[in-house]
């Protein structure tokens, strides 16, 4: 006997949480419970502001027809009838009904730092793997970027550092931050995710200035296979943008068949989905410092508890969530 119950969240984020030049004031999303054979299923379904191309109304129709499927006993094939983020969330939630979904999570995280060197070394202090941590640039100078990034190199000297231009930069401006890099420290940028306008010019910044890079969106753009370069280290898959769990580990397969790292980040979702991502994590990449460290731009958790996260924890009476009317 199949029963499902959807509910929808509503969570207030810290204020100068900022998506592509659009504030984020709240993060809101779907949840998805499963039923079946006295196992349960949780799955987190939010669409991201700017980035997703389906927005929650859309989810919440597609997640509201795929249960009345499910009901049916009908086995949707998730990437190809519904968009990235339902397919994700559902994805989640038979997964654990499956018990698919490794219980041992990833929770030391790549910290993103924003530009003090001092609380970016006490949190790194606490990783037992790696020293890795993420910077956010193009959103000021290309010139003040480069020369933090060297400046966080250069002080912290088993640092890697990724970083993360989403698409910023002309050719000119990645040069310039390039040039505020020592050579000695380049090999310790584990990449640069996007960092100029188009695939083919960041590769030219590539080759030019000899510095790793990553494809964050242009995973999620059609030819990526096609887009190869002798300095891409990584590719980053954040399953709410990229589909299910299945497709995720497809692209996973690839990346490792390529040489390649696969980084599993965040789409700053709840610590739901974040528990969950971190899970996957550990179970498909286990040898690589996934991308989550978000959960401090909201100001609660929901239903899960991230490990050590100090965050109030929601449960379904909160009154961030409500029942959706099926
Ligand atoms: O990847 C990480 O380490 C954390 C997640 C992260 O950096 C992002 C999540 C969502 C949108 C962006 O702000 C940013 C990214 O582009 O990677
Ligand atoms: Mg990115």
């Amino acid at each position: 006997m199949r029963r499902v119950n959807c509910y929808r969240y509503t969570i207030p984020v810290e204020t100068g949480v900022i998506l592509r030049q659009r504030r984020l004031k709240q993060r809101e999303g779907l949840l998805v419970e499963l039923h079946e054979n006295g196992q349960v299923g949780w799955g987190e379904i939010a669409p991201l502001p700017e980035f997703s191309g389906e927005d929650l109304p859309q989810a919440e129709q597609q997640l509201k027809q795929w249960r009345i499927n499910w009901l049916n006993g009908q086995d949707d094939d998730l990437d190809r009838q519904y968009a990235p983020s339902v397919a994700f969330g559902i994805s989640c939630a038979l997964a654990e009904l499956q018990g698919d979904l490794g219980s041992e999570g990833c929770y030391d995280t790549a910290p993103l730092c924003y530009g003090d060197p001092d609380e970016l070394y006490a949190k790194l202090q606490q990783m037992s793997g790696e020293k890795v941590a993420k910077m956010k640039v193009g959103l000021y100078e290309a010139n003040r970027d480069g020369l933090i990034a060297d400046m966080f190199l250069t002080a912290i000297p088993d640092l890697k550092l990724r970083l993360d231009a989403n698409r910023a930069w002309t050719l000119e401006k990645a040069a310039q931050f390039a040039a505020k890099i020592a050579e000695s420290n380049k090999k310790r940028i584990q990449f640069i995710e996007e960092p100029c306008r188009t695939p083919a010019m960041s590769m030219q910044f590539a080759a030019q200035h000899n510095i790793a890079i990553a494809w964050d969106e242009t995973t999620r753009e059609p030819n990526l296979f096609a887009k190869k370069s002798d300095h891409l280290t990584a590719f980053i898959i954040k399953p709410t943008l990229f589909g299910s769990l299945q497709k995720c580990i497809s692209l996973i397969e690839y990346a490792h068949k390529q040489g390649l790292t696969a980084v599993i980040s965040s789409s700053i979702e709840s610590s739901l989905a974040l528990t969950q991502l971190a899970r996957f994590a550990a179970q498909y990449t286990p040898d690589t410092t996934p991308g989550l460290d978000t959960l401090n731009l909201m100001q609660t958790q929901l239903l899960r508890r991230w490990q050590n996260s100090p965050l109030p924890l929601a449960d379904l009476n909160s009154p961030f969530i409500t029942p959706l009317a099926l």
